[in-house]
């Protein structure tokens, strides 16, 4: 983080997204990536473009890692950062009392995001487990208030994470979300298709992408291949997006792995990166996001009147500001930032990590217990 006095702000600043073009609600209709600009007859590299930058700053430092102009700072000093933080973004655990005030006789609704959120960040995502304290707090919500689950993995995989059957999911950053086949009567729009839960019920489909899933397999096996040499990379198909992990790559390759992808980028201009936490995660150039996934989710259950429905989002990722977002802006409620670093956030309240959320979804279920 840079503390210097030109930038003195306490806060881990996240680098500017990649340009993303805005097209309506339920258009699926595709733009082209901006074409990597060329500076002296060379196109642009990984430096000039920001991406190294976003790379670095992709996950909060351990704390004794936290960087002042003049070296470390001491565990004293981020308490200190962080605790000033907290008085923009404040502990949803303190807050409760304001959000149950607000939700008063509004119906709670909740999404979550998994990784960070629900199960910690570990090195190998095959292995970011949730907790069974854990899968009885999110059993627990889904009890008494629709909850969805909005992953950037695949919805398959993040199904079988979290392996409970009465949630809503939308995996690949809600470019495949599942609902209820009775819950389509209040939707309109053309990207949706019926089919069978893994139980046999019937169910809908919104894939916005769909028409990427070839696309995304051939990057996916080019990245696979160009990756192969770099030790510690890994690639994960998401069947709408896939995704270039380097946390377990040597920040000495960084540069490397971050080329190999923009170039492979280059010849797919219907493409574009995001960054998540040591992820580098490729995806449609099609305005889709998690919050787009949110005011979805909220239209299809009948739920997207904010006078009468509060939602609640939890998550840890840049990928979750575009449901913050949405949530701030249309007035529907909290979105709850999971860090334990100071980071700008379009989310309302903070918690420090999964075992506040923990605490938090316990809370939620407690109250609601008591005012049945
Ligand atoms: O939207 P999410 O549910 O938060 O998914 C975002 C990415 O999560 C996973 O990667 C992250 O968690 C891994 C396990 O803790 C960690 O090893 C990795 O460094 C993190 O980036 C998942 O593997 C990605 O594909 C998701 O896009």
């Amino acid at each position: 983080m840079d503390l210097s006095p030109a930038n003195a702000s306490p806060v881990l600043a996240d680098p500017v997204p990649m340009n993303q073009t805005r097209l309506g609600f339920h258009s699926s209709v595709v733009f082209p990536r901006s074409i990597p600009k060329k500076k002296s007859g060379k196109v642009d590299d990984v430096r000039s473009n920001g991406w190294l930058d976003a790379m670095q700053s992709s996950s909060p430092p351990r704390r004794r890692m936290v960087k002042d102009v003049g070296g470390e700072l001491d565990s004293d000093d981020s308490d200190r950062l962080y605790y000033s933080w907290k008085l923009k973004y404040p502990s949803a655990l303190k807050s409760f009392h304001h959000i149950i005030n607000r939700a008063n006789n509004k119906k709670i609704v909740i999404f979550l995001d998994y990784d960070g959120t629900l199960s910690p960040i570990v090195d190998d995502p095959n292995r970011a487990f949730m907790s069974v304290d854990m899968r009885s707090a999110v059993k627990g919500v889904a009890k008494y208030f629709p909850t969805a689950i909005i992953s950037g993995r695949s919805r398959d995989k993040v199904y079988e994470l979290v392996g409970l059957t009465e949630l809503f999911y939308a995996g690949s950053h809600g470019m495949d979300i599942m609902f209820p086949a009775k819950d389509t009567m209040s939707i309109n729009h053309t990207h949706y298709i019926r089919s069978t839960d893994k139980k046999g019920k019937e169910v809908n489909l919104f894939q916005p992408a769909r028409e990427f899933i070839p696309m995304i397999n051939k990057v996916f096996r080019i990245l696979v291949d160009v990756t192969k040499d770099i030790q510690g990379a890994f690639v994960e198909n998401h069947k709408f997006c896939t995704a270039v992990h380097y946390r377990n790559v040597d920040d000495k390759n960084w540069l490397l792995i971050a080329q190999r992808v923009h170039d492979v980028l280059k010849d797919y201009p219907c493409l574009r990166l995001t960054h998540g936490r040591k992820v580098l995660e490729v995806r449609p150039v099609i305005d889709w996001d998690k919050g787009k996934a949110v005011e979805f989710l909220l239209q299809s259950l009948g739920l997207s009147n904010s006078d009468n429905v509060l939602a609640i989002y939890i998550g840890d990722d840049r990928t979750d500001e575009d449901a913050f977002k949405v949530l701030r802006e249309g007035n529907h409620g909290y979105g709850i930032l999971v860090s334990s670093v100071p980071k700008e956030s379009k989310a309302f309240l903070s918690l420090r990590d999964t075992l506040e959320v923990k605490d938090f979804l316990k809370s939620l279920v407690s109250w609601k217990e008591q005012h049945k």
